[in-house]
């Protein structure tokens, strides 16, 4: 068996509008092996959905990709359509946020998760796809008998486990996971990221967390990934990131999220007034400059690479190991 999962390598992802190009992803390079959870941290517009998306090679055709993905080992930006078919659940799968709109409403939510096994296992008989099916919803702690359920018969946590279990269906070796607990109140996440962390112990998958919140982040994942205007500007252990921030942005996020089952848990990051840049005028230095509270003239010169420090932590900022 691969080790190594997924490998994105410097990944631009730019969509072309009528209004400019908006370059959505830039200069991305992640790992993901079989066992570990990585999270991908950033405000609304950092470009996580699309770096998602593209894993998958499903951007919309408006986007422009250069760089590599490569999903055990094989070239997604290059490969037929019918093995791309094969690699999406198969290989590997996307769990999205907002499971009331991505279930359909007049199917039972059994029949939902034995579609993708029909048709990817076209002489699996009737009774084996029923088996399978009960044995999906209970790995993700709802009653076999729930198949029959209607979406709208479930709460909002149960519709989520059902599409984590739509997601397992094919038995893929990578899942991705774009902010799936979002709209679910704190208990439901908690147990919902529960189920997620046992079943990669469990199954031995490996998985790219999106979450705007550093927090669950921190509890969930071994490493964690932090977006900002479409570059990756810290990288390291997840504990280490969330505690011992390098970035001024890792720094913010983390100290506006308080950890899970905390009722005053705030959405904004701490101290930091104003938005991501508009990515179609992104300044010549740093982006992050007009919102960092460590700004020198200096950064506003030239975008910092992402440098390697202790422990193989990198970080995009020239104001690292300064006072
Ligand atoms: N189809 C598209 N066409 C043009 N621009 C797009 C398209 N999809 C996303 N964008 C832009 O790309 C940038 C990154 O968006 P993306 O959705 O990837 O970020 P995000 O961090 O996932 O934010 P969110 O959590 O709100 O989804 C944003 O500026 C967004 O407006």
């Amino acid at each position: 068996m691969t080790a190594r999962l997924l490998e994105i390598e410097d990944l631009s992802v730019t969509y072309r509008t009528g209004e400019g190009d908006v370059p959505a992803v830039r200069g991305v390079s992640l790992t993901v092996d079989r066992g570990e959870i990585v999270g991908v941290a950033g405000e609304s517009g950092c470009g996580k959905s699309t770096l998602a998306s593209t894993v998958l090679r499903l951007q919309p055709p408006s986007a422009e990709v250069s760089g590599a993905v490569r999903v055990l080992g094989d070239d997604v930006m290059t490969m037929r359509w019918g093995d791309l078919r094969t690699l999406r659940w198969a290989g590997a799968s996307i769990v999205f946020q907002g499971a009331l709109h991505s279930l359909n409403p007049v199917h039972r939510v059994g029949r939902q998760i034995a579609e993708p096994i029909e048709l990817h296992e076209p002489d699996l008989a009737e009774g084996e796809v029923t088996r399978r099916v009960g044995d999906l919803l209970e790995q993700v702690g709802l009653p076999a008998a729930r198949a029959a359920a209607y979406p709208h018969q479930l709460s909002g946590g149960q519709r989520q486990r059902v599409m984590i279990a739509m997601a397992l269906a094919c038995k893929p070796d990578l899942v991705i996971a774009d902010e799936p607990t979002t709209a679910l109140d704190v208990m439901v996440q908690s147990q919902v990221l529960d189920v997620l962390s046992g079943l990669v112990a469990e199954l031995g998958v490996g998985m790219l967390f999106i979450s705007h919140d550093l927090s669950v982040l921190a509890d969930l994942c071994d490493r964690i990934a932090v977006m900002y205007a479409g570059r990756v500007v810290e990288l390291g252990a997840a504990d280490e990131v969330f505690t011992r921030p390098l970035h001024p942005y890792a720094a913010a996020l983390s100290a506006a999220f308080p950890r899970i089952g905390d009722p005053a848990a705030r959405y904004a990051p701490a101290g930091l007034g104003g938005d991501p840049p508009d990515l179609r005028l992104l300044p010549d230095g740093c982006p992050f400059t007009p919102r960092c509270p460590r700004a020198v003239e200096e950064c506003s010169h030239a975008e910092p690479p992402l440098a390697t420090y202790d422990a193989g932590r990198q970080a995009a900022c020239i104001r690292v190991g300064q006072a």
